[in-house]
């Protein structure tokens, strides 16, 4: 068996390599001859699965991506073939979660913010958004979620009880942070979602995240409206039209990035993970392996709270694991030279809170590091 597998996979070769013979590729440079013989063609967000790539691997059965979103995917196109395809739901939804967290620890010490004060605004309660929310709820910070299509099936009688909002009143909160899939037609399109008009009812003083798709902001019109003065805080992570991103706008964010809020190293082999698991179900053969037998410990693996838990001790533990103006850094000042994907591909490694075991001395005692995604020491 033939396995195609984009090489910013991490753990392909130890996941994949007893099930066949590997071919790792660039995801951006893959062309339709590369793949002829190919059975199992296993991509990330870069690359295009369509008729146009497809057309000469008559072989393939199985297409997978090692990513949350699929709007890269012809997934019609594969049904028609009689191609299996599967993507990977949630494998960076904490780390999502943790970039947001991340920014908002960071803008929260640059303008004196007390956290506790903000309401957040999420639209798109899925992985990421839920992931989110359970974050602010541990620190109770109130959020408010806007999610139609939940909210509709609610209505049809889902598990679910959480409190949906209109997407006007979520885009009026202190911050608005955006998790959506990118989707380009019908009743819920969320391609520029937020467009010129949306973004003129902004107020100065909002704090405005996405790490979602580029297209659900329309970057010029956000671009006027900072040239114009406008003083909505900025957190960027995703750009319309990636590779080639707006550089204009850069200079008017607080925190610029490189489409890598999902690229925790947890995040991103649990993709590779999600794939294996998927692959070895359709071979109907046992898995053999998991995450867990290739993750390596942490820098720092465990530390110890000894003051009460505050935000000053929030902004130290969550700095600690991910400070993401590392990544805001390296974005402004390589981005030029480098270029995004090369940004992206030569990634440092980052960890998730899961990394580091929290251990609270008696006067210290709280379940917040627990409930943030930290793990508890054991006794
Ligand atoms: N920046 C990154 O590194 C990164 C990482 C992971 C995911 N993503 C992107 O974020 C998106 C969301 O990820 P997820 O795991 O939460 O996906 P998900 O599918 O679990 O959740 C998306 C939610 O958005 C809702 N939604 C769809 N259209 C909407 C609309 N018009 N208004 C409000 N809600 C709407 C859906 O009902 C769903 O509940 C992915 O599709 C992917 O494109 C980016
Ligand atoms: O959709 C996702 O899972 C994320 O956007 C993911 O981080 C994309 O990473 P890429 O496939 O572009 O490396």
């Amino acid at each position: 068996m033939n396995i195609f597998y984009d090489e910013n996979m991490p753990f392909a070769h130890e996941f994949f390599s007893e099930l066949g013979n590997l071919y790792p590729f660039s995801g951006r440079e893959l062309q339709a001859q590369d793949i002829k013989n190919a059975d199992v063609l296993l991509v990330r967000s870069i690359t295009q699965v369509n008729e146009a790539l497809l057309k000469q691997a008559p072989q393939l059965k199985f297409v997978g991506t090692a990513t949350i979103g699929t709007d890269h995917i012809d997934q019609e196109y594969l049904k028609q073939q009689s191609i299996s395809f599967h993507s990977a739901p949630g494998c960076n939804a904490i780390s999502v979660a943790e970039y947001v967290l991340s920014a908002l620890v960071v803008l929260a010490e640059r303008y004196l913010i007390n956290l506790s004060t903000l309401t957040v605004g999420i639209v798109g309660a899925g992985n990421t958004g839920t992931r989110l929310a359970e974050k602010l709820s541990a620190l109770n910070i109130h959020f408010k979620l806007c999610d139609p299509i939940l909210e509709a099936k609610q209505k049809q009688g889902s598990n679910d009880t959480r409190q949906y909002y209109p997407l006007e009143e979520v885009l009026a909160c202190d911050v608005i942070s955006i998790h959506v899939p990118k989707t380009v037609t019908g009743e819920h399109r969320t391609v520029k979602l937020l467009d010129q008009q949306r973004l003129l009812n902004l107020r100065p003083e909002q704090i405005l995240i996405s790490a979602c798709r580029g297209e659900v902001i329309d970057n010029h019109a956000l671009l006027r409206l900072k040239e114009q003065g406008h003083g909505v805080k900025l957190v960027l992570d995703v750009w319309e039209g990636e590779p080639n991103v707006l550089q204009a706008l850069i200079p008017y964010t607080e925190i610029a990035t490189a489409h890598i809020a999902g690229y925790s190293l947890e995040g991103k082999a649990r993709g590779s993970e999600m794939l294996y698991q998927a692959l070895c179900n359709e071979l109907k053969i046992a898995q053999k392996f998991q995450l867990n037998d290739f993750l390596p410990a942490a820098n720092i693996s465990s530390i110890e709270i000894t003051q009460q838990f505050d935000q000053i001790v929030l902004n130290q533990i969550v700095k600690m694991v991910y400070d993401v103006r590392r990544d805001d850094a390296i974005f402004r000042q390589q981005l030029s030279e480098q270029g995004f994907d090369t940004i992206r591909k030569t990634y440092p490694a980052r960890r998730e809170f899961s990394s580091v075991s929290v251990t609270l001395s008696p006067n210290a005692y709280s379940d917040v590091p627990h409930r943030l995604g930290f793990t508890k020491t054991s006794n």
